[in-house]
């Protein structure tokens, strides 16, 4: 089987493959962008594997930086891009269940491969497009099947995260996870428990924004991997619900997050925290459940106080509930506000301290009363309205 290494990823890369090959070792493309390649997905990054130690790639290469060399990757710059070159390796003592505490790096590409988690991601293709395929991942990739290489048990006992990236993938990629490998996650899913919470959630994350979230999030019940994750583990309910939804795919990470923390009432603003979320993130998500809760009947001043981000995000999120809601009459109602924010009244703190009030707790009530009745349309944005309604 050949592929096509014309996208730019792999074939500006092509040079470095032929050189560590003229240094006398193997070079492959190998991970994500060799599956994502053959499925006709747009590639991320390309990883390039070799038979070369970090040191002998070290010389291949003029320029060179170390960003893991313990893990056996030399990041190569070849006219300004940084390629990963990653030596074959090996992983041999896995008491965390998370990183390998020991990296044996090796001379052969089986060694390599067999200690990927799932037969699609063990796929090499060499510079002249040749896949190889060792573990069958071409048959599962056109079955569309996650299969664990070798013994799941032991897959997930090396990195538990990797039972995660499997719900991930099948909701990502849309594919199934064969029935073995399915069996071995919920019989390992307490080895979750070993795994940080952030690496827990960006794959989660991920299997949010996937093309068959319905059928991710059901096996993430199904195997009782939600019972590991903080503030997930006592949701079923909640759970199944949002896995009833419409299944079409949302749009981002704070569509997803709002549309979860609604299904499962939960406090979104805890859940985001405990699960390590950055606080853009957790200050846009609360905005928007707290909107969607009041929806479909929230006043002016609830579109005001969530903002432009949340009303977008209420407006895409609302339907998934609602399927006949009137997502553009929301953002036709909250375009039409008098006023975006505090900053668009016509008089400021300054202007009411000149007219003589004292700064003070009562100033900042006053500019947010004032807001209010602008906001509710029962007052004009114009200054000398304003005034005289401060001091009424
Ligand atoms: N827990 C993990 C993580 C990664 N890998 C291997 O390392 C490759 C690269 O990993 P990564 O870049 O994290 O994921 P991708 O599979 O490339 O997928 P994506 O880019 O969609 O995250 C994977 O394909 C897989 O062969 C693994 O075996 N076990």
């Amino acid at each position: 089987m050949q592929i096509d290494l014309s996208h730019p990823d792999f074939y500006n890369a092509l040079p470095l493959l032929r050189q560590i090959e003229a240094a006398g070792f193997e070079a492959y493309f190998v991970g994500g962008s060799v599956r994502d390649a053959l499925l006709g997905l747009p590639i991320h990054d390309v990883d390039i594997a070799s038979s070369a130690y970090p040191e002998e790639i070290k010389q291949i290469f003029r320029k060179t930086v170390d960003t893991g060399i313990q893990h056996g990757t030399v990041m190569v710059l070849d006219h300004g891009t940084g390629y990963e070159v990653t030596t074959f390796r090996t992983e041999s003592t896995y008491q965390d269940f998370r990183r390998p505490d020991h990296v044996t790096f090796v001379r052969s590409l089986e060694e390599d491969l067999k200690r990927r988690d799932f037969t699609v991601n063990a796929l090499a293709v060499k510079q002249d497009g040749t896949v190889v395929d060792l573990f069958g991942g071409l048959d599962d990739l056109a079955a569309r099947r996650l299969v664990a290489v070798g013994n799941a048990h032991d897959r997930f006992h090396e990195d538990a995260l990797r039972m995660m990236r499997a719900v991930r993938f099948e909701s990502q990629l849309d594919f199934a996870i064969e029935a073995q490998t399915e069996a071995a996650i919920a019989e390992n899913a307490p080895l979750l428990e070993k795994i940080s919470i952030e690496r827990i959630a960006s794959e989660f994350t991920r299997l949010l924004l996937g093309i068959a979230r319905k059928a991710g999030v059901t096996t993430f019940l199904e195997t009782g991997l939600f019972k590991y994750v903080p503030n997930l583990a006592t949701e079923e309910v909640g759970l199944r619900h949002f896995a009833s939804l419409s299944d079409a795919q949302l749009p981002d990470a704070e569509s997803a997050w709002t549309l979860l923390a609604t299904c499962l009432q939960v406090d979104a603003g805890k859940m985001l925290r405990d699960l390590k979320q950055a606080n853009a993130l957790i200050s846009h998500v609360q905005h928007a459940t707290a909107l969607v809760g009041a929806l479909p009947n929230a006043t002016s001043l609830q579109l005001f106080d969530a903002g432009a981000e949340a009303v977008a995000t209420a407006a895409v999120v609302q339907p998934y509930r609602q399927p006949d809601f009137d997502a553009d009459g929301l953002l036709a109602r909250y375009q039409a506000l008098p006023i975006h924010s505090a900053k668009d009244l016509t008089i400021s703190g300054q202007d009411l301290i000149k007219a003589g009030m004292t700064p003070g707790p009562l100033l900042g009530k006053t500019l947010r009363h004032l807001t209010e009745q602008v906001v509710a349309d029962a007052i004009e944005n114009e200054p000398t309205i304003l005034l005289h309604a401060a001091f009424a």
